[in-house]
């Protein structure tokens, strides 16, 4: 399938990822979620007064989605809170000022959030980034808004680099998009949509639309900044978002932790017949991590939550799973790595658009698990995972913070995985290898296994 190459002898460092001798019993406390941290900061820099993100994540994501909000004039001072209670990041609105240089990183929502900002600002704003930025797609982004009334330029490509020539106000109105690739190209509209003169109405055209959780994670956050959205869940149609043009509050938003990046923790607990306590698991949110916990029950454990947090317990025995993954599509990787370990068959669907994430992940995952001695297949948008005795070897990661993760999963129970280049996690999860290695050494002698 698409080729996923990796040249012998150039490995960044390699982590050996620990095995659990026993079975984990820890509380894991996860850092902010990524996805609202930066919808956070895109609806605080959109406001109409200053407003406070507190535990936002500090990432590599996150921090190139504040530099670059900074670059076009927006204040965001990091500090800790009143009471000592953790990070408090206060965001205050300016004018938004071109010229400017955007630095995307890898991050899909600073690539695709940040274009119709940089619509409404007073200038020249160059968006650039890692290689496999220019990879990415970001037609959706680039051709609505150019529909929209803004001045881009790009190669030609539909993707980076490109300069957007804000023109200090966007006209907005309907667009019609196809957002089979990426929801961010219809969360990214949305997000700047209450500040376009007419708001904007987005219609999505084309095949089914991935991420819903995210769409409505966009949707909720814009109304709790007091923006007006109209969706189908509210009775509008079917594939059509309409924003009203107003005012957003400045608000006061404490960030939930990232339920994707909890997935290695509670598939540690499946793992290894344990227990893990994630802190603070909401218990409302659109966030998709929220799938785990039918997910991981489904393969072989139970869960509790409670007011202390989700308690996630396994027993040692894990179950294949067939699932569509179409709305979760971020959790693949870890629960690729939980069926690698499972005594029946997986199959993951509905995974196509996760080729055009931070790497083609359908390629990687078969590539990596099958070179530990799995047997792992890859359809155009599915995986099917056989168990198979796995072997030690190194894990490449392809600067996929969640391949990373995966590959710590398999090493619990598989002596000898060395993980290329773990500090990739830090795109979303600061100091990954540090909360790993202490979950594993709270791991108390009498829930050790025999
Ligand atoms: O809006 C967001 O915060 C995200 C949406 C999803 O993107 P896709 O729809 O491109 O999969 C998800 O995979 C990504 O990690 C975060
Ligand atoms: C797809 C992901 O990220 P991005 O926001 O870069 O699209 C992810 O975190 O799994």
């Amino acid at each position: 399938m698409t080729g996923i190459e990796t040249s012998p002898g150039t490995h960044p460092a390699l982590w050996p990822a620990p095995t659990a001798d026993g079975a984990v019993d820890a509380t894991v406390t996860v850092p902010g979620s990524k996805s609202v941290t930066n919808r956070g900061l895109i609806l605080a820099a959109l406001a109409a007064e200053p407003g406070w993100l507190r535990r936002p994540l500090r990432s590599r994501d996150t921090l190139l989605m504040a530099e670059a909000l900074r670059a076009m004039g927006v204040g965001i001072e990091e500090g800790v809170g009143p009471d000592g209670g953790g990070e408090v990041w206060r965001v205050i609105p300016a004018g938004l000022h071109g010229p400017a240089t955007v630095d995307v990183g890898n991050a899909g929502t600073v690539m695709r959030f940040l274009p119709p900002v940089a619509a409404l600002a007073d200038g020249p704003v160059r968006f650039d980034g890692d290689p496999r930025s220019h990879e990415r797609p970001l037609h959706g982004v680039i051709d609505a808004l150019r529909a929209l009334g803004a001045r881009i330029d790009d190669d030609g490509r539909g993707a980076l680099p490109m300069t957007v020539h804000g023109g200090g106000a966007l006209d907005g109105g309907p667009v019609r998009i196809d957002a089979s690739s990426s929801s961010q190209f219809v969360s990214a509209l949305l997000l700047s949509a209450p500040r376009f003169n007419q708001g904007v109405e987005v219609r999505h055209v084309g095949a089914a639309l991935p991420s819903l959780p995210h769409i409505r994670m966009t949707v909720d956050m814009l109304r709790a900044a007091g923006a007006r959205v109209d969706t189908a869940e509210a009775g509008g149609e079917r594939g059509v978002w309409r924003v009203a043009p107003s005012a957003l509050l400045g608000r006061d938003l404490v960030v939930e932790p990232d339920l994707s990046n909890a997935a290695p923790f509670l598939a540690a607990a499946l793992v290894t017949g344990g227990r893990v306590t994630i802190p603070d698991w909401p218990e409302h949110t659109t966030q998709p991590g929220d799938e785990l916990r039918r997910i991981f029950t489904e393969m072989g454990g139970s869960c509790e939550l409670t007011e202390t947090g989700l308690t996630f317990t396994g027993t040692g025995r894990i179950t294949g799973i067939d699932a569509d993954l179409h709305e979760v599509g971020e959790l693949t990787p870890v629960i690729a790595a939980v069926a690698a370990l499972a005594d029946s068959e997986s199959v993951l669907r509905g995974i196509g658009h996760l080729r055009l994430h931070e790497t083609d992940r359908l390629a990687a995952l078969a590539k990596e698990i099958n070179g530990l001695g799995g047997d792992v297949t890859e359809t155009e948008d599915s995986l099917r995972i056989v168990p198979a005795p796995l072997r030690g070897g190194i894990f490449h990661t392809y600067e996929d913070h969640r391949l990373a993760t995966a590959a710590a999963v398999i090493g619990l129970a598989v002596e000898g995985v060395q993980i290329e280049n773990v500090a990739t996690t830090a795109k979303t999860l600061p100091d990954f290898p540090g909360l790993w290695t202490g979950m594993l050494d709270a791991t108390t002698p009498s829930a050790r296994r025999a």
